[in-house]
């Protein structure tokens, strides 16, 4: 296993954090980021989506650098792997060999990983959505995954647009995956909060609009602040 490069797993990210993430969606998260100014708000590309859309995936990212269909360095990662980490494996958009299916998936809910994110295809569609855990993709492939290795294992990589450092908080539903540099979670999760509540402020103003209509009252002005602002510069 000449230059492989295995790095232990991260410090996970604490439980109090973890709850406070939990209240938030990634929409906000990405909306504290927009505000702090982080590299695409953090949110890796479109393409990488859900194999369940119903299942929600957070955890501390330990990193997998592979290419072309390797799973090999996939599999050490998966069996080094703790509860509450989620695997994010750089694979470089390769869509010609499937990563991994649903007995490496299942291995990994085994041991009880939070989450596997490829940036590639995977394989075993229906074995996948019916695993408990969250799984993310390019698409699928039903050719098998290369074994080559050694590829790398917690180090720095770029997965679907995003920089990822081990220990960044990944977090993942319907709408996509969002990462969370470990050293700004703070911040972002304060601007993301703030997001929270004007968003159920802006409820309460639409409810507030449709009783009117119902009732026949005066209708209150339906839009945001800023963009009566934005109108009123013009
Ligand atoms: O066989 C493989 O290497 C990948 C696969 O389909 C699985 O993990 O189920
Ligand atoms: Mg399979």
């Amino acid at each position: 296993m000449q230059n492989a490069i295995y790095n232990e797993l991260p410090e996970l990210i604490s439980d109090e954090l973890i709850e406070r993430v939990k209240k938030l969606s990634p929409a906000q998260l990405c909306d504290g980021m927009e505000k702090l100014g982080i590299p695409r708000s953090g949110c890796m590309d479109a393409a990488l989506m859900p194999v369940d859309p119903d299942k929600l995936m957070i955890g501390t990212a330990c990193t997998v650098d592979t290419m072309e269909g390797d799973n090999f360095p996939i599999h050490v990662a998966i069996y080094q792997g703790k509860p509450g980490y989620v695997l994010v494996i750089a694979g470089k958009a390769y869509m010609e060999r499937a990563y991994l299916g649903d007995l490496m998936a299942g291995a990994a809910a085994a041991i009880g990983l939070n989450g596997l994110v490829v940036d590639g295809c995977v394989r075993d569609k229906h074995g996948l959505r019916d695993l408990p855990i969250p799984v993310y993709s390019r698409g699928f492939m039903q050719r098998s995954p290369a074994k080559i290795g050694p590829g790398r294992i917690n180090t720095e990589v770029e997965c679907a647009g995003i920089r990822v450092i081990p220990g960044d908080l990944v977090v993942g539903d319907y709408d996509g995956v969002t990462v969370i540099p470990r050293d700004m979670i703070e911040e972002v999760l304060a601007a993301a909060e703030a997001k929270d509540s004007y968003e159920v402020k802006r409820r309460e103003d639409i409810a507030a609009y449709e009783k009117c209509k119902v009732e026949g009252t005066p209708l209150p002005n339906l839009a945001p602040g800023w963009v009566l602002d934005m109108l009123n510069k013009k």
